[in-house]
């Protein structure tokens, strides 16, 4: 496995650090480092920290931000950026935007799990300019070209 470099910034922390809950998990569940519960309104969205910090440091690397499917299928709360992603060069506070996208308010209390993190490959690229593509397949063709069902 993979070792990232981890900064417990918030010491209530140490005792809820990020796990795989199966031998199968893609994500690691993001916990709310907040002293009381927080209410959401609907529609409201708030920046919660996680308090922790990684340094992935490899480039070939990031890490993005995910919403719990429970959480957001049954209570609408996502992510207010929809997805986050990580550099692999940012070293400051992990945080979550989480947004109520519901009907009712949400209470997010202390240390609750509201996001997953998932650490994935990247390829970085440099561009050849070109005045003509080779052709494809597809062409120019987007957007529903393929047509719909
Ligand atoms: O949900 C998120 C999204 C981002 N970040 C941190 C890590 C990321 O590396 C940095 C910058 O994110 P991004 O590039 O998506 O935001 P930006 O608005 O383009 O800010 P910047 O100008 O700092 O790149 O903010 C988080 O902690 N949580
Ligand atoms: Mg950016």
């Amino acid at each position: 496995m993979r070792r990232i470099a981890l900064k417990v910034l918030d010491p209530r922390m140490s005792d809820y650090l990020p796990a795989y809950a199966t031998r199968g998990s893609a994500g690691l569940d993001l916990r709310a480092c907040i002293d009381a519960p927080v209410t959401l309104e609907p529609g409201a969205t708030e920046l919660i920290p996680t308090g922790l910090a990684i340094h992935i440091a490899d480039p070939a690397y990031a890490a993005m931000i995910l919403p719990r499917s429970g959480l957001g299928h049954k209570h609408g709360i996502v992510l207010g950026n929809l997805v986050g992603l990580i550099d692999s060069d940012y070293q400051g506070p992990l945080m979550v935007s989480v947004w109520n996208r519901g009907s009712e308010p949400f209470v997010l209390n202390p240390m609750e799990r509201m996001a997953q993190l998932v650490v994935v490959p990247v390829q970085q690229v440099e561009f050849d300019i070109v005045k003509e593509f080779e052709n494809s397949s597809r062409g120019t063709g987007g957007f529903g070209s393929t047509g719909r069902g």
